[in-house]
């Protein structure tokens, strides 16, 4: 029997990030790992992350949620899967301001007709927060690269952590690049010891900055709100841009506020409902034959 068998699960997206929201708060359980990987078949239920409601911890929050990739590894953040919450959450209640908690800290909501905004609380940039597997000098720009060595396509990257880690290369031609190509060693580089995401950036204006993104436990993703930030104030910090500017990914666009007054992260963005059903033993288990190869 599978653990989340005939649970219910709402499918939704981020600008075409794919979310799968379980609201788990009636009857709380853990969302095993394999269980995730075997809904995430392309043939089953192809997600990138997903969203799982539990019982709320504090006094006015509405959920304490929990993130889990398409690998069935857990990440702090999730930008796009936060706006989809809020709208689900507005959708249930009627209410369109909505607090979240999760391990990164609390998820402050607003939906709006032409968007969600969600609060993404404040950057880290110590090395230890991002994290790193030790102490550098400037984490601006990490002594980290890819391609030939003699003439590397991607090097001195920014890297923050907003709930998650995100290494950020600054680039001049996005398509120049197989992002697919250099995403997993990047992710799984021993410099980033809980592995970390993956972006390229291109810095078009002060207030504009096209982005693509190889996620940790996704891969290559139509959009990713927590990329976003994380280019947006590392941009902002080497003065390249504003504090507020415009992020295009493959799937659309974010609009992201790195608020002075207190240094959180606004991100306002869509939420999209596409369908909703109930897991079944076959969803969620994967009978594909593991060849043992001696
Ligand atoms: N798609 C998400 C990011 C998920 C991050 C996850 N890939 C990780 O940190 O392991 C977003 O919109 O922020």
């Amino acid at each position: 029997m599978a653990a989340l068998e005939n649970r219910p699960f709402v499918k939704m997206n981020g600008l075409g990030n794919e979310i799968v929201v379980l609201d788990l708060r009636d009857a709380p359980l853990a969302v095993p790992a394999a269980e995730a990987r075997a809904l995430a078949r392309a043939d089953v239920l192809p997600f990138d992350q997903i969203m799982a409601l539990y019982p709320p911890l504090h006094e006015g929050t509405s959920a304490f949620v929990r993130i889990v990739n398409a690998d069935g590894s857990e990440a702090g953040a999730c930008g796009n899967g936060t706006r989809c919450i809020a709208l689900y959450e507005a959708g249930r209640t009627g209410r369109h301001h909505l607090v979240f908690e999760s391990v990164a800290g609390l998820l402050d909501c607003t939906v709006k007709p032409d968007g969600v905004t969600a609060d993404m609380g404040v950057p880290h940039f110590g090395w230890a927060d991002i994290p790193l597997a030790g102490p550098v000098a400037d984490t601006r720009e990490l002594e980290l690269q890819a391609g030939p060595s003699e003439a590397p396509l991607l090097r001195a990257p920014a890297v923050v952590n907003v709930g998650n880690p995100h290494a950020i290369f600054w680039v001049d031609d996005l398509d120049g690049i197989d992002l697919a190509q250099y995403g997993p060693e990047l992710e799984h580089h021993p410099v980033f010891p809980e592995r970390a995401n993956i972006s390229l950036a291109k810095i078009v204006s002060p207030e504009h900055i096209v982005l693509k993104v190889w996620e940790r436990g996704a891969g290559l993703t139509r959009a990713c709100g927590s990329a976003a930030c994380a280019a947006a104030v590392s941009a902002a910090r080497l003065g390249r841009t504003g504090r507020r500017v415009r992020v295009t990914l493959p799937g659309g666009d974010l609009f992201i506020d790195w608020r002075e007054a207190d240094d959180h992260i606004l991100m306002t963005g869509p939420a999209e409902y596409e369908f909703d059903g109930r897991l079944t033993a076959a969803m969620l288990t994967d009978d594909t034959p593991h060849v043992e190869v001696n």
